[in-house]
């Protein structure tokens, strides 16, 4: 089921004019403050009425200004994760989660499942006093499950948890997104959050949207890096875990070659999906020799984009992946880079950090 958004809307001095798609999956909305994305969530979920546009799920439709149709919010079936989970103080877990039961009439959605995949099955008796952030989090997201939405708007759900709460529950919003047959509009301004569990990407800026498709594209697109953030960007690759080293090390293979990552958190025959920060790649134009780092693979720059300073992005392909690098474009003229140029990527192991690696679509199941 895909939803399909087309909006006209003027608040003053800001307006909103934007259409996207998002397919089956996580679609991450991302985007500066003041962008646009809440508003776009608030026209998705019923709270906005544009002054234009038209907004469907599957074949509902549950906007069309045309028409004069607007579906009123109770009646979408639209589920919601705030930044704070708001949960009932006064009720238990299980309680908290029942609640979710009076806005439908289907209940086929078993409890046990939801417990199950959120890992919140310990806590059922407790109230939301007595849970972390995250744990609240995961009980929201139960919550909102189990009222069977056909779309999960999360509206920035990791925003104000610590680093540590982020990395317990990020692993939970993968199943979700892997498990779950309900699509996810989830809104980010953390391009982590991005690399971890976005299946489609849409960059908002000043209300319109400046790039939008597959999230893996996207993150390896050197013309989208500027809306991305330079210092953040970097590349999703698909990777197999192959096996777990003596020295502490977890053997992986990617289409392009092998990995040597710090151990990894998944059994052998997991597939993951390995954020690697563009400026924590090197290039060489020779087979490189007696380096430090483990990881080099050979390459071929797909494209180059110059940035404003002494910097350049440049996009590799290796295997059927792409990668980007960062380098200076003194070293881009020294080593005669074009699109066509075979080289080699050389990536440090210690570089990509546990957070850098999580579960993709279709994993195997994961170890501890
Ligand atoms: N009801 C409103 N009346 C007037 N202006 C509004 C209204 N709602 C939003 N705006 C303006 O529209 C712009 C986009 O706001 P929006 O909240 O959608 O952005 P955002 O990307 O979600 O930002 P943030 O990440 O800070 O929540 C802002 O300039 C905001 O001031």
């Amino acid at each position: 089921m895909t939803l399909s958004v087309s909006l006209r809307h003027g608040f003053g001095s800001f307006a909103l004019d934007l259409a996207f798609e998002a397919p089956p999956g996580v679609t991450v909305l991302f985007g500066r403050s003041g962008s646009g994305k809440t508003s776009v969530v608030n026209a998705v979920a019923g709270l906005l009425r544009p002054d234009a546009g038209r907004i469907s799920l599957g074949d509902t439709l549950l906007c069309d200004t045309t028409r004069r149709i607007h579906v009123p919010p109770h009646r979408r079936r639209i589920g919601y994760v705030f930044q704070d989970a708001r949960l009932f103080p006064h009720l238990t877990v299980r309680g908290n989660l029942l609640y979710g039961r009076w806005f439908t009439q289907r209940a086929t959605v078993p409890l046990d499942h939801v417990v199950d995949l959120l890992g919140i099955g310990a806590l059922l008796d407790r109230r939301p006093g007595a849970l972390s952030g995250g744990e609240k989090q995961r009980v929201a997201i139960g919550r909102a499950l189990l009222a069977e939405p056909r779309l999960l708007l999360m509206d920035e759900p990791l925003a104000a948890l610590d680093e540590a709460r982020k990395a317990e529950i990020l692993p939970y919003l993968e199943r979700l997104r892997d498990e779950v047959a309900v699509p996810v509009l989830y809104v980010s301004h953390a391009l982590a959050e991005v690399a971890r569990l976005a299946t489609t990407l849409v960059v908002l800026e000043g209300g319109r949207v400046t790039h939008a498709g597959p999230a893996a594209a996207l993150l390896a697109d050197p013309a989208a890096v500027p809306a991305l953030g330079i210092r953040e960007a970097g590349a999703v690759l698909e990777a197999r875990v192959v096996r777990h080293e003596a020295d502490g090390l977890t053997q992986l293979a990617v289409s392009g070659g092998t990995l040597l990552l710090p151990r990894v958190a998944a059994e052998p025959g997991a597939l993951l999906r390995i954020r690697i920060h563009a400026q924590d790649v090197m290039l060489s134009r020779a087979q490189p020799e007696g380096l430090s780092a483990l990881n080099i693979l050979p390459a071929v720059v797909t494209s180059l984009r110059q940035g404003d300073g002494p910097g350049a992005m440049v996009q590799l392909r290796c295997g059927s992946d792409l990668i980007l690098a960062r380098i200076t474009r003194r070293s881009a003229t020294a080593l005669g880079l074009e699109p066509g140029v075979a080289c080699h990527a050389v990536l440090k192991s210690v570089a990509v950090a546990q957070g850098d690696v999580g579960r993709a679509t279709d994993a195997a199941p994961r170890g501890g």
